[in-house]
């Protein structure tokens, strides 16, 4: 799904942040991210889906180099859940949906009421009135809700960075439960970024540490 070829990347170019980067990534995969803060973990899962790219080698997602994607199109395909969630000063339901409102979504049908309230209680927000302010709710909140906007989309492939500290650990658990329960039962690839002392239950992950610039692949 995802090739690096001798990835180099800094966001001053003098000083990368990625040296030599190469990795394959099988479709259905479900990998770990891990290393120390600054090490580069959010720039890989950036330069998977052309958020940032590469000074030097070249990123694939399915034998062809990113760039040769419309990039809203890949980003509907790949999607990143960034560490802080962004909402609209909007409501719950427009936060939902607002991927569907773009013009690369014409055409595509807009999940029903009875599916965003189904997402809500998987998530345990079935609380939350889907015309609640979305930027007033908690941190943990619109991680969920971000989570579940993200999925609506249906995507290939899931790349999520490592939730705040400030999330609380329902907040956190239900998310990596998700996440997993999409990669065993419906084959999503996920990379997650990941502290160590997380092990997934339901899938058996590719576990890779991110240091000093380089990455390795150490036993799960
Ligand atoms: N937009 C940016 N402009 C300049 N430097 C940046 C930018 N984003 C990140 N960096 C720097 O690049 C390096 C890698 O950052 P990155 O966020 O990828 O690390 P990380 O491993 O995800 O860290 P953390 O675990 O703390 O989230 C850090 O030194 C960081 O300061």
């Amino acid at each position: 799904m995802f090739t690096l070829r001798d990835v180099t990347f800094g966001y001053i170019e003098a000083r990368p942040v990625l040296k030599d980067i190469s990795l394959h990534v099988e479709e259905g995969q479900f990998i770990l991210l891990q290393g120390p803060s600054g090490s580069g973990k959010s720039t890989l899962l950036h330069l998977l889906n052309g958020l940032a790219v590469p000074q030097r080698g070249e990123v694939l997602f399915k034998d062809r180099p990113l760039a040769s994607y419309d990039a809203t199109w890949l980003r509907r395909r790949v999607v990143y859940l960034q560490q802080t969630p962004v909402m609209l000063d909007a409501s719950v339901r427009e936060n939902l949906l607002l991927p569907f409102r773009f013009r690369s979504a014409r055409g595509e049908r807009l999940p029903t009421e009875d599916l965003l309230q189904d997402y809500l209680h998987t998530f345990l927000l079935g609380e939350i009135s889907l015309e609640a302010n979305a930027r007033e709710l908690s941190v943990g909140q619109k991680q969920r809700l971000a989570l579940i906007r993200a999925l609506l989309l249906a995507p290939e492939a899931l790349l999520l960075d490592e939730p705040t500290a400030s999330l609380d650990r329902e907040s956190r658990e239900i998310v990596e439960a998700r996440a997993e329960a999409l990669n065993a039962e419906q084959g999503v690839t996920v990379i997650m970024i990941s502290h160590t002392d997380y092990v997934p239950r339901l899938v058996k992950p590719r576990v890779l540490v991110l240091e000093h610039g380089t990455l390795r692949e150490v036993a799960a």
